[in-house]
């Protein structure tokens, strides 16, 4: 019996804000403090003005994450390196729709090669541009800054991208993901708009450390409560 698809408040650390010498140790302090996925940035300094790193890197992090490897793939071309990610043992594997022109066989081999596909968006590109991906992604992200770096402001008008994403996905299980200047601020923007993930980079390891990792447990409780109350109030 497969699970119920998961409509909760799901956060997802971006490692791109943690200590890049202690990943490892890292990955298990945040989920041992509440979080529910790990967010993987892979950049190349070609798609974004940024390098981070690689399926090797992925692979080394496999076994000190318990629950979801969730890998944003900020490269292109994509399809030369689907398979080395998913051996690296991706649960998600996410691919802009910017990267390249065949994005729809992309998400097919991301399928095929055993992971669940992602499709991200930039701030600049319509959301009509997944309409026709949506019968073959697991996850539309939405990325609320210009990919390349933590730390960068919301930008606000990506909340009507996710209101329209939300009624074009209807009842489809398919999670919508938010990415870039999530805190306590804007998470119950996006949860009102109807998002379900949220990824958070500085606003999860400000302050803490692998050696005071309670610190991220509080960063955590407080997207995670503030999103929640949202959805209860309205
Ligand atoms: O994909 C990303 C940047 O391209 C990161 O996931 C994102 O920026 C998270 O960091 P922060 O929460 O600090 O904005
Ligand atoms: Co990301």
């Amino acid at each position: 019996m497969t699970a119920p698809f998961d409509r909760s408040i799901k956060i997802a650390p971006s490692i791109l804000a943690a200590d890049f010498a202690a990943f490892g140790a890292e990955c298990s302090a945040v989920e041992d403090q509440g979080a529910d996925w790990i967010h993987v940035d892979v950049m190349d300094g070609h798609f974004v003005p940024n390098i981070t790193f690689g399926p090797a890197m992925c692979a080394a992090l496999r076994p000190h994450i318990r629950g979801v490897m969730d890998v944003h793939l900020m490269i292109a071309p994509v399809d030369p390196y689907i398979d080395a990610f998913a051996k690296a043992g991706a649960d998600f594997i996410t691919a802009h729709v910017e990267a390249g022109p065949h994005i729809h066989r992309t998400l097919q081999a991301i399928r095929a090669a055993g992971a669940r596909p992602g499709v991200a968006l930039n701030p600049g590109t319509p959301v009509e541009t997944v309409a026709h991906l949506l019968d073959l992604v697991d996850l539309v992200c939405v990325m609320t800054v210009n990919p390349g770096f933590g730390g960068q402001s919301f930008i606000h008008s990506q909340l009507d991208k996710i209101a329209a994403l939300r009624e074009m996905i209807g009842d489809r299980e398919i999670h919508i993901e938010i990415d870039g200047g999530v805190d306590p601020m804007t998470a119950p923007m996006v949860a009102r708009a109807g998002a379900d993930a949220l990824v958070a980079g500085s606003a999860v390891f400000k302050g803490g450390s692998v050696s005071n990792p309670g610190v991220y447990g509080e960063n955590i409780a407080a997207i995670r409560a503030a999103a929640e109350d949202a959805l209860k109030t309205g």
